[in-house]
């Protein structure tokens, strides 16, 4: 028997930096694009569970889990080729410790991405979903929708459903909040930080206006396998957490589309810029702060009212966050809009008709773009022959859009070794 289950990528429009702090909001959409698990019990050898990633070369990861009086013992079984991979490992751990199981039977997981999470070979036909990179998963490009994000869910909701001793029901709202406690505990172990876990919560609950959970809740958890960790955990999972959550979608007739420019940057390096800059310039900082979350909220608002009278005001808000972005970019001196990702996003604006406007998402930078358009084909092809067209060929539209539902069980009707791609109904 096996259990699939997926979780939607995220982009996170507006609230970037301010979502770090509980009296502030972020709107974050999910996506379509999709991390999916596949869980199926072997016949192997108690407490064996293999994940692979058949996407990906060298990209199989083996542990042996045995229960232990602190939750479960979870250990990689290595050779010389081995890679680790502390996102599976830490979401493997985080779960068996929660359920503390006296026995731990054998599974074979299957990791699943949508095409979208990576950048893929330059083809004239679409490639296959989850298109085999044959590369190993440290050299590919990844587009930045939060794919250690959708991992740790999709892979903690499947292992919930295939261990706990009584059923497990996404359907069930407290068992969606407690998906959501274990997958943000893991998540955060696994990167070593608290972060403000906007991209957990999409992956759970789908597209919504969201508000933090108060850090110090995994910040006092003890460490995995130390006394009184799997009973901590289990509480502090078991419990509804200080967050917010206001479900939303994006309006009907209208369409967010990503563009991921061939660029980088380094989200941990300008949030500790901006998170200095603040605690220095307390004062200006609130006022910045302050005023970003209102010209947030104003899009918000129209948003959800959004009437065909409304599109420009959407576009002038949309131009209102960006100035205030760029405010506080140049006060903390953080490239936040940099000029280049200024200069495309004026020009799709005044150039593309049917695009209401676009920012940076997330912390900003010059890795990605996102659009609010109206969701017509002719706009679609329009902005794809724009971005294809601008600094020789620098930013390519991704196919995903904005996805309302989160975390889900997907019906497996077949699933195949070679290609490893998973037959959904
Ligand atoms: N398809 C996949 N299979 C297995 N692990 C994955 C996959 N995609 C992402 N990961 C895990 O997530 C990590 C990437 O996380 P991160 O660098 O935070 O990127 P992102 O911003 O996309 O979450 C990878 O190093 C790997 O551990
Ligand atoms: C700055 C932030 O508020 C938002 C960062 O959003 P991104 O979407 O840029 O995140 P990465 O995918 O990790 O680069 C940090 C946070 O909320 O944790």
């Amino acid at each position: 028997m096996s259990i699939a289950v997926s979780a939607p990528g995220k982009v996170l429009l507006a609230g970037g930096y301010l979502v770090l702090d509980k009296n502030y909001s972020g709107l974050v959409f999910g996506l379509t694009a999709r991390i999916h698990t596949i869980s199926t019990i072997s016949a192997s050898e108690a407490g064996t569970i293999v994940v692979r990633s058949p996407q990906f070369s060298n990209a199989t990861w083996t542990y042996t889990a045995s229960p232990s009086k602190n939750g479960a013992s979870v250990e990689q079984v290595t050779d010389k080729d081995s890679s680790d991979n502390t996102f599976i490992e830490t979401a493997i751990r985080y779960v068996l410790s929660y359920l503390s199981l006296s026995k731990i039977p054998s599974s074979e997981i299957a990791i699943l991405a949508d095409n979208d999470y990576y950048s893929q070979p330059a083809s004239t036909t679409p490639p296959q979903r989850f298109n085999n990179l044959n590369v190993p998963l440290s050299a590919a490009h990844k587009t930045g929708l939060g794919s250690s994000a959708a991992l740790v869910t999709s892979l903690t909701a499947c292992l919930l459903q295939m261990y706990s001793p009584t059923p497990f029901q996404l359907s069930v709202s407290s068992n969606l909040t407690k998906i959501h406690n274990l997958s943000q505990a893991a998540h955060c172990a696994a990167q070593g930080k608290v972060g403000s876990g906007f991209d957990v919560a999409a992956a759970v609950f789908g597209s919504c206006v969201y508000r933090r959970f108060s850090p110090s809740i995994l910040q006092s958890l003890p460490e995995a396998n130390t006394v009184g960790f799997s009973q901590e955990l289990r509480e502090a999972v078991d419990r509804n957490w200080d967050m917010g959550i206001e479900k939303t979608e994006i309006p009907k007739g209208m369409r967010v589309i990503m563009g991921d420019v061939d660029c980088g940057s380094s989200t941990p390096g300008m949030v500790k810029k901006v998170l200095t800059w603040r605690e220095s310039e307390k004062e200006a900082a609130g006022e910045q702060w302050d005023e970003l979350e209102r010209v947030n909220r104003k899009l918000i608002s129209l948003l959800a009212q959004l009437s065909e009278g409304s599109h420009d005001s959407v576009r002038r808000q949309i131009l209102d966050i960006r100035k205030n972005l760029r405010a506080m970019g140049g006060a903390a001196d953080v490239p936040i809009e940099p000029e280049e990702q200024t200069k495309l996003l004026d020009a799709v604006s005044t150039d593309v008709p049917g695009v209401l406007g676009g920012v940076v998402p997330g912390a900003g930078g010059y890795d990605a773009v996102a659009f609010i358009i109206k969701d017509d084909e002719e706009t679609v092809t329009a902005l794809k022959e724009f971005l294809a067209k601008w600094d020789h060929g620098k930013v390519k539209a991704l196919e995903t859009r904005e996805e309302q539902e989160g975390v889900r069980v997907e019906q497996v009707k077949q699933y195949e070794g070679f290609g490893s791609y998973l037959k959904l109904t």
